[in-house]
C-alpha cells in the first residue's frame, strides 16, 4: 500500500459517548487512508473491542489500522503499529509484526532518530509537532525545513504531526509529507457528516499539491 494520504487518529475524549465508530467510518468514507487507534486507558477488555471495530471498517474502506504504542494488541489483531521513542524497539516490532505489517517510527524533529528508525525497519517516519497542537502542547516542535531535510535524506514515507489543519496542510505537502496525521482538526467536529467533510478536503490536497 503507497503511504500517501490523510491518516486519521482516534482521540478517547473528542470521539467520546458513542462517536467512535462512526466518527471514524466518516473518516473512512473521506478517504482517510490510515487510522491509528489511540488510546492512553488500560481497560484491556475495551480495547480490544474497539480496535477490533475499526479493523473491519478499515478492512470495508480498504484503509489500514495502526496500533499506537502497543505491539502485543497490533500483533493480536493483525495489523500496523505505531512507536513512539519510549515504546519500545522498532526492530523488536518488526520481528513480532513480520515483513509486510505497517510500522511508524516518532522522530520528533531529528533526523538521526529517522535514520534510526528506517535501520530499525520503520514502514514510515514522523516528524512534529509542526503547529500548536490542542491534543499535545507539550510536543517538541519541528520545522518546514527539517521537512524539506527529511524529504531530501529519505526515501521512506514520511509523515508529519502536531497541529495539522486544513490550511496549513497544504504547505507540508508542499515541503514532503507524504502523510498528514490529524486529530482535533478532523474529528474535532459537531457530526459525523462534518468529519467526513473535512476527511474529504484533506484528502483532495494530495491530488493537487
Ligand atoms: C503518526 C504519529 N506520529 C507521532 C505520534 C506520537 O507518538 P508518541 O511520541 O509515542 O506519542 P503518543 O502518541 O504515544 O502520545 C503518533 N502517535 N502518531
Ligand atoms: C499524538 C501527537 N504526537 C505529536 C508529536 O509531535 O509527536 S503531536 C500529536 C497530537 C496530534 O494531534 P492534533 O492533530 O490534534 O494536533
Ligand atoms: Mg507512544
Amino acid at each position: 500500500m503507497k503511504l500517501r494520504g490523510l491518516y486519521a487518529i482516534t482521540d478517547s475524549q473528542l470521539l467520546a459517548d458513542g462517536k467512535l465508530l462512526p466518527y471514524v467510518e466518516a473518516a473512512l468514507k473521506g478517504g482517510a487512508r490510515l487510522l491509528q487507534y489511540r488510546d492512553k486507558s488500560s481497560d484491556d477488555a475495551r480495547r480490544l473491542r474497539e480496535a477490533e471495530a475499526l479493523r473491519e471498517l478499515c478492512t470495508r474502506y480498504g484503509a489500514q489500522l495502526i496500533i499506537n504504542d502497543d505491539a502485543e494488541l497490533a500483533a493480536r489483531l493483525g495489523v500496523g503499529l505505531h512507536l513512539g521513542q519510549g515504546d519500545g524497539s522498532l526492530a523488536a516490532a518488526r520481528a513480532l509484526l513480520g515483513r509486510q505489517a505497517i510500522i511508524g517510527g516518532t522522530c520528533h524533529a531529528n533526523l538521526d532518530l529517522a535514520a534510526a528508525a528506517i535501520k530499525e525497519g520503520a514502514s514510515y517516519i514522523a516528524f512534529g509537532r509542526f503547529y500548536n497542537s490542542q491534543t499535545k502542547p507539550g510536543a517538541p516542535a519541528a520545522t518546514l525545513d527539517l521537512l524539506e531535510q527529511a524529504k531530501q535524506r529519505f526515501q521512506a514515507p514520511i509523515v508529519a504531526i502536531g497541529g495539522v489543519t486544513l490550511d496549513n496542510a497544504p504547505e507540508l505537502i508542499a515541503r514532503g509529507a507524504s502523510m498528514v496525521a490529524v486529530i482535533h482538526a478532523l474529528f474535532g467536529a459537531d457530526s459525523a457528516a462534518e468529519v467526513e467533510r473535512r476527511a474529504r478536503a484533506f484528502s483532495a490536497l494530495f491530488d493537487t499539491v
